[in-house]
């Protein structure tokens, strides 16, 4: 497979990436799911969003924005707001904390409880997708959510000793300023006033926080491997009435391996997006 990428000419943008025909699919996760793309690469590129119009919207015409139903834009209207808030009350509480104590020990005890929430409530986004009220990959998004689920629930707030790492508060900062961005990207965007300045952040700010959130959740899971080590804790042993053995452990480095296929396709994703939405470029995929 070979990657072609192609400027496209004035007015194009966004839009005119979505007027190019479908290329074939450019990487192996590919799979057909109604609703949204179920592919690395996001559905603007594949061109797919499953074909016919989704729930609640109607399909676009080329170099025009998606246009919901007025439920769907309402929800996702309320939707991001509350998110968007939920993060910036984080970012308050984190920077208060830090100024009020001025170390980063005790900070995840302080604000748990809102990460753990805002952070849950972002499955919806996978459900988003699926339902096709959003044209984003169900894979991409997917991986994106759960592997924070997972570092929130079956790794921070499961393993007390390392809450006070210093890796803890990388991705934090990271996922906070993301989120926050992000959030007010997708309300500006629905609102039909999206400043330039918050689109130049989506797609520039992650180009630091994606790597620096990724080590800090690697290095918290690597942190953790000493005391699930020693605690066997979520770990199955043998023998037992089912004959079945798993060792949280093996899990753990499983998942951090995992992070080097996976999260370069993801950058290289944002880093293709960020090509079309500001430099208005066109990715074509062709076969050698
Ligand atoms: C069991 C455990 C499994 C674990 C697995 C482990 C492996 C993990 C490996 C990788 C780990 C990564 C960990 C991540 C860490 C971090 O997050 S660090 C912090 C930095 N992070 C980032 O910068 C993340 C950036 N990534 C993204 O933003 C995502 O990739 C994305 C959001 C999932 C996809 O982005 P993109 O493809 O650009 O699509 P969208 O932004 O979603 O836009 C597409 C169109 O859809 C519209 N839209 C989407 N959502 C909404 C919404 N909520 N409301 C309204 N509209 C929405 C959007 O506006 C676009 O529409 P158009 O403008 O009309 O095209």
């Amino acid at each position: 497979m070979g990657r072609l990428t192609e400027a496209a000419e004035a007015g194009g943008g966004v839009g005119a990436a979505r007027s190019a025909g479908p290329p074939p699919n450019p990487l192996p996760l590919a799979a057909s799911t109604p609703g949204c793309s179920a592919t690395m690469a996001s559905s603007d590129e594949d061109g797919s969003n499953g074909g016919a119009p989704e729930l609640g919207e109607e399909r676009e015409a080329p170099g025009r924005r998606r246009r919901l139903g007025w439920a769907a834009t309402s929800w996702l209207t309320f939707y991001n707001i509350a998110m968007t808030a939920g993060w910036l009350v984080l970012a308050i509480a984190m920077v208060r904390f830090y100024m009020e104590k001025g170390t980063h020990k005790g900070l995840y005890k302080s604000i748990q409880k809102t990460l753990k929430f805002f952070q849950t409530f972002a499955l919806l986004e996978i459900a988003h997708c699926l339902i096709g009220i959003v044209p984003t990959s169900v894979l991409v998004t997917g991986v994106q959510v759960s592997s924070r689920i997972f570092m929130v629930w079956l790794v921070t707030h499961s393993i007390k000793p390392i809450q006070n790492e210093e890796s803890v508060v990388l991705f934090l900062i990271s996922w906070t300023v993301t989120e926050i961005t992000r959030y007010s990207f997708y309300t500006f965007s629905l609102l039909d006033h999206l400043p330039y300045f918050i689109k130049w952040a989506r797609y520039n700010f992650f180009i630091i926080l994606y790597p620096i959130g990724v080590a800090g959740e690697l290095l918290t899971i690597y942190a953790a491997l000493p005391y699930v080590k020693k605690t066997g804790m979520f770990s199955i042993r043998l023998p037992n009435k089912y004959n079945v053995s798993f060792d949280y452990y093996y899990f753990l480095l499983i998942i951090m391996a995992s992070y080097i296929p996976l999260f370069p396709q993801l950058y290289f994703h944002m880093l293709r997006q960020r090509r079309k939405v500001l430099h208005g470029e066109v990715i074509v995929e062709k076969d050698d």
